[in-house]
């Protein structure tokens, strides 16, 4: 069997910059390995172009950072069906705690060059008119876009203290957000017109580092699991954020939990979404998100 070349993406900027620490490592277990090269980030968008040259002259690309990285590589090399790599070596790294190895760096490295790899689905995005993404992990609009941001703009509190930090920073003079959800399930279409609290699409499990936020997803099932925190009073958020860490609010009677094949939001006014948490300003108008069934090959 011919060599696999291997692209390995590295983000130096990953964990608030902490990942930088850790080339000489990625390149020593890298060299003499198999036919690999290791590109180094320069700048934000950058793993994207990478990804991008990368699909002409490589069979598998490895996402070194956090769940970011991996959002820009399997945008770019969307369609390529090149199998992708994880090294997570950034913040919160959510979706690998998905997939098999956790979020151990020591173990997904043998996980990159066994040659094994499964397929997943991907969330896709069509948003702000002509505007399109797509997510591995999570999209959240409002309240989680708002932390995601806050995140992106801290850079004091490192690792998941920022997604603790960042929660109760978005906390303090939120109100719930105007949103008409249309749900489409296997068996049904559900229709929601009302103040929310929190909104949430997801193939992976965990947000924010620690947070249970679709407990019940499978990212191989051909469907994204939907969790929506109804309008609330804040003074019940501390027993919410307990709920969410344990993946206990599925059965809460605020919250409605359930798969989806697509989903259809309209927000009246700009708001903040995220995608892996990936920031997006100035969201306004008709979301859509759907499913992809198996569009992304993992080493797993
Ligand atoms: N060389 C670079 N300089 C500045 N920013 C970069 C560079 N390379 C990539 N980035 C940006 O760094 C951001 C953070 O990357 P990533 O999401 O992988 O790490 P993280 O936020 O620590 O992890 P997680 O999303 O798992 O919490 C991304 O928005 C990416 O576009």
């Amino acid at each position: 069997m011919d060599t696999l070349r291997y692209t390995f993406i590295f983000n130096p900027a990953a964990d608030k910059g902490r990942a930088a620490v850790r080339e000489p490592w990625l390149r020593n277990m890298v060299s003499g390995m198999h036919d690999a090269v290791v590109k180094r980030t320069a700048y934000a968008g950058h793993a994207g172009d990478i990804a991008r040259e990368a699909c002409q002259e490589s069979d598998c690309l490895v996402a070194c950072g956090g769940d970011g990285t991996l959002h820009e590589v399997v945008n770019a090399s969307f369609g390529s069906d090149l199998p992708i790599g994880v090294i997570p070596i950034g913040s919160a790294n959510d979706f690998i705690k998905t997939l098999q190895h956790g979020g151990s760096v020591v173990k997904n490295m043998p996980a990159c060059f066994s040659g094994q790899s499964r397929t997943v689905d991907l969330g896709s995005v069509l948003f702000n008119g002509d505007k399109h993404r797509y997510f591995v992990n999570s999209l959240g609009i409002g309240f989680t876009g708002r932390i995601a941001g806050t995140v992106r703009r801290t850079t004091w509190a490192k690792g998941e203290l920022g997604y603790i930090h960042a929660l109760f920073s978005v906390l303090i003079g939120y109100a719930p957000l105007k949103m008409h959800i249309k749900i489409t399930s296997p068996d049904s279409v559900y229709e929601m017109h009302e103040p929310v609290f929190a909104f949430s699409v997801s193939n992976g499990r965990v947000e924010g580092g620690k947070f249970r936020i679709a407990p019940e997803a499978d990212p191989a099932d051909g469907l994204l699991d939907v969790c929506i925190l109804k309008s609330i009073p804040n003074v019940l958020f501390l027993g919410y954020v307990i709920k969410y860490l344990r993946g206990s609010q599925i059965f809460d009677s605020r919250v409605i939990y359930c798969k989806a094949s697509s989903v259809e939001v309209t927000i009246p006014d700009s708001e903040m979404m995220h995608m892996d948490g990936e920031v997006f300003e100035h969201i306004k108008g008709k979301i859509r998100i759907s499913v992809v069934p198996g569009a992304l090959r993992v080493f797993s």
